[in-house]
């Protein structure tokens, strides 16, 4: 895992995948239009000619991407200010399986907005949703020290919710975009408190075609772990550091059956296509009580794997070749 990142702040980015996704897929997201998760839609190609249904939580998407009713979900999985979003970890680790087939970046801008003639002053309560409120405390905590917090299904939602007539909160923090669309005035913009932050969103299948393998992959798996011993996370570590692997991401969570029980739940640069990949999830197999393997898919910011000496597909098979000299007497 790199320590600190190197690579300047992404544009809004997006990738195809080869999938079975055609224009006809229904696409679920968080709504209403307006918020980030709907512009990580806008931002996936393929999208623009399915069909948009919006709902009121990643829970509520997922459990109609399981029962068939959509064919794509959008989601935050990711933040570069919060870390990971559990209730995305969550709802992907337990359940009937879905596999990530795509990762879209968004950079997230938040603006403090209101119905038109408000003024900073009448802001008593401030309604946003939870993640947005989590990036914008240290500025609401200068400027407006007393607002009160109200939670709402999204950003989106709450600039709507301020269009329609008057609310428990007076002021929405939402994306410019949301406000602009709702008609409100912007009494504060750039107010987050990382000003480079990115959210990471995947589109989440059920599963079926694998994208194909361009180079520039990642694989997302949580990991379960037999038991409880000394060394247990190094021993997973091991798999992808004896073939060269490099995490993104690796965060532990609880697996909600007692308490200290944890997975892993992690990022890794590859693709189940490489060789490498494949004989570092063959080795977690092996060891763990439970892979799941929640996709390869293409990067969203298309940065080649570094594949270190002697991990490169050619490699394994050569090594594999000579196993198989060995066993059938033709060395
Ligand atoms: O409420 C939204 O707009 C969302 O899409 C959820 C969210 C909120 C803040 C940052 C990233 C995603």
């Amino acid at each position: 895992m790199r320590g600190r990142p190197d690579s300047p702040r992404p544009s809004l980015s997006r990738v195809t995948a080869s999938t079975s996704l055609t224009p006809t897929t229904r696409y679920g997201f968080l709504g209403p239009e307006g918020t980030f998760t709907s512009m990580a839609l806008d931002a996936w190609g393929p999208s623009a000619q399915g069909e948009r249904v919006t709902f009121g939580s990643v829970d509520a998407a997922l459990t109609a991407l399981r029962s068939g009713a959509i064919d794509a979900a959008m989601v935050p999985i990711e933040n570069s200010v919060e870390g990971g979003v559990s209730a995305t970890l969550d709802a992907l680790a337990s359940g009937d399986p879905l596999v990530v087939v795509g990762e879209v970046l968004v950079p997230v801008t938040f603006v403090l907005a209101a119905a038109p003639g408000t003024t900073r002053d009448a802001v008593r309560a401030v309604g946003t949703h939870s993640h947005a409120w989590a990036q914008v405390r240290g500025w609401i905590g200068e400027n407006l020290p007393d607002a009160v917090y109200v939670p709402t299904l999204s950003t989106a939602s709450a600039a709507e919710a301020l269009e329609q007539g008057p609310q428990p909160f007076e002021a929405a923090v939402c994306a410019p975009a949301a406000a602009r669309l709702h008609g409100l005035d912007v009494l504060a913009e750039g107010i987050g408190d990382m000003q480079a932050a990115v959210t990471r969103f995947v589109l989440v299948a059920r599963p079926g075609v694998v994208p194909e393998r361009t180079g520039a992959d990642k694989t997302t798996v949580v990991l379960f772990q037999r038991d409880d011993h000394a060394g247990g996370l190094l021993a997973l570590l091991e798999q992808f550091a004896a073939r060269g692997i490099n995490m993104t991401r690796l965060e532990s969570r609880p697996t909600k059956e007692s308490m200290g029980s944890y997975c892993f739940s992690i990022d890794l640069e590859g693709h189940v296509l490489d060789e490498r990949v494949g004989e570092a999830l063959m080795g977690l197999k092996r060891i763990c009580s439970e892979v799941r393997f929640l996709g390869s898919y293409p990067r969203a910011d298309r940065q080649r794997a570094t594949i270190a000496p002697l991990t490169a597909d050619e490699d394994f098979s050569a090594a594999r070749a000579w196993l198989t000299g060995l066993r059938t007497g033709r060395p």
